[in-house]
């Protein structure tokens, strides 16, 4: 019988059973509505449906980032002069991004991709490899994408400029890989005892391919990669009462709305792109900062948490 050459250093690689396996049975019915919605016709890619996907992944999403100032209060003792400089800091970020979009989106496009890849492979915890997490990341793009290159052309475009749409064929292309590798992430996820995330992705791989772009995205934004979030703060800022916790996520997602409305009226050029387009925008603003926090959070927990033997190690999603 074959044994491994040394079991034990195998044996310290394997991370904790079903480590960030979070699933809840909501997705897998809006997964179905979505399914049975194609199947008989709907048309999910009509102008209206459009924009209620893009109000269905703001409504669900955006408030998965509200809680990032609380969660670093947590993390570490403020004083209110430094917290004071934490939430500036935030918000110069995300004005910035904003401004960006107006003055050169194209870079600001390619900013927002790059960050999603990352950010999206944080999901992916249950890997160690972070090539392969930052692969399974940017499978989410890739796979609407390959499955819609004229639909997110267009978007690209309506978010930037007709070059944007060199972005979208250099996607297309590398999509395959990108899609190759994150099956290998699957499997071992799955192998890992993460069973639910593994499924759960693989079969919004395979819907983000099939349906209108903005709705698959909306699928994965908020019935996956939000509430994954979300379940890990909660814990985290246990303390909270609900009646708190509610008003925190709907006051600061009302607050990036209305911020990014502000700066659109107070712009000097009012080219003003479709909602849908609008809305990935204003996304990207608050995602820069969230990303950014999120990943300090994630690195100071997984220090905290795994520091002594060397098998848990930092991990970072890319990096
Ligand atoms: C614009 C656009 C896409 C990309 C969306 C991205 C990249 C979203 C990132 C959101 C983040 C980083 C949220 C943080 O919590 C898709 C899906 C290809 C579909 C076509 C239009
Ligand atoms: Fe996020």
């Amino acid at each position: 019988m074959a044994t491994a050459p040394y079991p034990e250093l195998l044996a310290k690689r394997r991370v904790p059973q079903g480590r960030g396996d979070i699933v809840y049975p909501a997705y897998w019915l809006a997964a179905a509505a979505l399914g049975l919605a194609t199947v008989l016709g709907v048309r999910l890619d009509a102008s209206g449906a459009v924009t209620l996907a893009s109000i269905v992944f703001i409504g669900g999403g955006l408030p998965h980032g509200a809680y990032d100032i609380a969660l670093l209060r947590r993390a570490v003792t403020l004083d209110r002069a430094t917290l004071m400089l934490a939430v500036t800091g935030y918000a110069i970020i995300t004005l910035l991004m904003a401004l960006l979009w107006m003055i050169v989106p194209l870079v600001a496009l390619m900013l927002f991709l790059a960050v999603a890849a990352v950010h999206f492979g944080e999901d992916w915890q249950m890997l160690d490899e972070p090539l392969l997490r930052c692969a399974a990341g940017a499978a989410v793009i890739a796979a609407a994408t390959i499955g819609h290159p004229a639909e997110v052309s267009t978007l690209f475009t309506m978010m930037s400029d007709p070059r944007a749409s060199v972005i979208a064929q250099i996607i297309t292309a590398a999509a395959p890989v990108a899609l190759l590798v994150t099956a290998a992430g699957v499997l071992l996820a799955w192998r890992d005892g993460s069973r639910g995330w593994a499924a759960a992705m693989a079969l919004c791989f395979v819907l983000l391919i099939v349906l209108p772009p903005v709705w698959g995205f909306a699928l994965f934004f908020v019935f996956l990669h939000s509430p994954r979030h979300l379940a890990q703060t909660r814990v985290a800022l246990n303390d909270m009462s609900l009646t708190r916790w509610l008003t925190t996520g709907a006051a600061l997602s009302l607050l990036a709305i209305f911020g990014w409305l502000a700066m659109r009226w107070l712009a000097p050029a009012r080219i003003d792109p479709p909602f849908v387009a609008q809305a990935f925008q204003m996304l990207a603003s608050v995602a820069v900062p969230h990303l950014l926090l999120s990943r300090w959070l994630q690195r100071r927990l997984d220090r905290a948490i795994h520091a002594p033997p060397i098998i848990f190690q930092e991990k970072t999603a890319c990096a």
